[in-house]
């Protein structure tokens, strides 16, 4: 709907379709869950619970994104493989990670509570995401392979671990025991020492989770003469093989064959040259801004949610902000939901500088030299959308307590570098102007609805109108005086860090407790905004971070 002079700012953004016949994978790994598995006191080596969750977040996401043909996953993680032909979001690879990583993280809240009946959740986690291409099936069952591998090799290493500290050793003593011992040796002691029978260990440890979905039909309601109103859902089944990469397991699903193809001979070698393509990731242009943006996935259109109280998945006409009763055109709640998500975000990652809101999207800065996920645009993007996905539906009670969250929300994420702080102003103006130019527009429509209007008269009514006649409309008809509406829906939410921060510095040792992040809603698109507020875009920190970066990266050149 917004056009203006900074529209030039998108010709930054860049373009990560994964071609075809590359085939796509999303693994979605769980962020530093050594310490979220402590302090939850999950069991050790394993903890079913935990287990059982994972698999009910993959099953949910499956259930989902309808192009997810089979996924895999063990301990922290799980990988979904997408059908061969799949043109989710034109194969763009931030869209797909960052959309599976948020809906996962939402859902892993969401059910948190059904899993762990008396457990609470302490803290928001959060997992990262990224694309793996194959580039044929070959490549997937590799993959696949590799996986699986890893999966049983350190479960049996943890079984034994947890078992030699079980009985006395310290951590070193067992790690270091571990280093030298073989695989059939690790066997022989968990059978000879702890009366264990590797083979006999529940499967779900030992193999991980597979998820495949068949299409079942559900009787949704019944017409008046009673025959009954059935619908296609999709319907997903965890199962458990000791090779999923291998020919029988495979060849015997028919979907698998259809969506995905054939696996010709069985993995005897993992090429290490395979498995090197399968954890690269795209490193962002150093010395740039780095922009996170962020934004609701159908606040608005159609979408797929879980009915409350069944468990069946069902396609309903609806949008976010609708099935919540979000007020139009501007819930402040929901608005100020938003804001807090940004503030806990920016809490956690330090080397976030500044976030911009509005609607339903966030922006959010890293200063220039961030290191952050070694600066590698997925590592970025899935951290934030997965943790701020994650604050959202912790926080929903708070900011809303007395409606219920009907269906996990989901944000899809993208980075974009931007090289200059003028471009970067104007990056951040580009959003300002969309979120006046959307505002004004939206509590017009919202207005002339409200008088009676239908939404298409109200649409032909504002259309081709300019700034100042929307302005007269509201005034004449409605007598609403535009300027005089909450800054928060003319201008939008920034937030960063305030200036006693920045001045205290490192010198003062209190200075980390004083440290507060502002929210406000000022005009950022005049120069004023950053004269008054100069260490948001500090130049002095930026040359000390460029040369510890220089020291970091470039020791050979000295
Ligand atoms: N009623 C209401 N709706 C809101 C509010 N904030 C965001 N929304 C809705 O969220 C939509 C955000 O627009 P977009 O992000 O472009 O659209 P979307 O439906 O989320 O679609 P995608 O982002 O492409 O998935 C708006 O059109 C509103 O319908 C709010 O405070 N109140
Ligand atoms: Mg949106
Ligand atoms: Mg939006």
């Amino acid at each position: 709907m917004a056009n203006s002079k900074y529209e030039y700012v998108k010709l930054f953004e860049d373009d990560d379709e994964v071609m075809l016949p590359n085939l796509i994978v999303v693994r979605v790994v769980a962020l530093d869950f050594r310490r979220f598995s402590e302090v939850h006191g999950f069991v050790k080596p394993n903890d079913e619970k935990a287990l059982e969750l994972m698999n009910c977040c993959a099953m949910a996401t499956m259930e989902m994104f309808s192009d997810v043909i089979f996924s895999y996953g063990f301990n922290d993680e799980y990988s979904f493989v997408f059908k061969k032909t799949s043109k989710f979001y034109q194969r763009r690879a931030s869209k797909l990670y960052s959309l599976v990583v948020s809906f996962f993280t939402s859902v892993y809240i969401t059910k948190w509570q059904d899993v762990f009946l008396q457990k609470n959740l302490r803290y928001a986690p959060s997992f990262r995401a990224h694309v793996v291409r194959c580039a044929s099936i070959e490549v997937l069952q590799v993959y696949l392979a590799w996986r699986q591998q890893f999966c049983h090799i350190s479960n049996l290493d943890n079984t034994c671990f947890w078992k030699l500290v079980e009985c006395g050793k310290t951590d070193r003593e067992a790690q270091d025991f571990l280093k030298v011992t073989e695989k059939k040796e690790k066997h022989e002691l968990l059978f000879q020492k702890f009366n264990i029978n590797y083979a006999n260990l529940s499967a779900i440890f030992r193999q991980g989770s597979c998820i495949l979905t068949t299409k079942v039909e559900d009787i949704v309601k019944y017409h008046e003469d009673g025959t009954p109103v059935k619908r296609l859902r999709r319907k997903a089944t965890v199962i458990h093989s000791p090779n999923i990469a291998g020919r029988k397991f495979w060849n015997e699903h028919s979907i698998l064959l259809k969506e995905l193809g054939a696996f010709a001979t069985d993995v005897d070698k993992i090429n290490p040259d395979y498995v090197r393509s399968f954890q690269v990731e795209k490193t962002l242009m150093p010395c740039t801004w780095v922009v996170i943006r962020i934004d609701g996935c159908h606040f608005h259109r159609v979408s797929l949610f879980q009915s409350p109280g069944t468990s069946s998945t069902i396609w309903k006409n609806t949008e976010f902000s609708e099935v919540h009763a979000f007020e139009k055109p501007n819930d402040e709640h929901a608005l100020n939901l938003m804001n807090s998500c940004a503030v806990a975000v920016m809490e956690k990652l330090p080397d976030l500088v500044f976030s911009y809101g509005v609607s339903d999207e966030y922006s959010f800065v890293l200063k220039r030299y961030s290191q952050i996920y070694g600066r590698t645009a997925s590592g970025m993007v899935s951290a934030i959308v997965s943790l701020f996905s994650s604050l959202y539906v912790m926080k929903w009670r708070e900011f809303f307590p007395h409606k219920e969250l009907k269906y996990p929300p989901s944000f899809d994420g993208r980075a974009v570098c931007y090289p200059s702080d003028e471009v970067l102003r104007d990056y951040l103006a580009w959003r300002q102007v969309d979120c006046h130019i959307n505002n004004q527009y939206n509590t017009c429509f919202w207005e002339l609805v409200k008088s009676g209007k239908s939404k298409s008269e109200a649409q032909a009514c504002l259309k081709g109108t300019q700034t100042q006649e929307k302005e007269l409309l509201l005034h004449s008809r409605f007598n609403i005086s535009y300027n005089e509406l909450p800054l928060m829906f003319r201008q939008g939410s920034s937030a960063f860090w305030d200036k006693k921060d920045a001045t205290t510095g490192d010198k003062n040792p209190d200075a980390c407790c004083e440290r507060k992040i502002v929210v406000v809603h000022s005009n950022i698109i005049e120069r004023s905004f950053w004269e008054d507020h100069p260490w948001i875009l500090d130049k002095e920190a930026w040359i000390l971070d460029k040369e510890a970066w220089i020291r970091d990266k470039a020791a050979w050149l000295f």
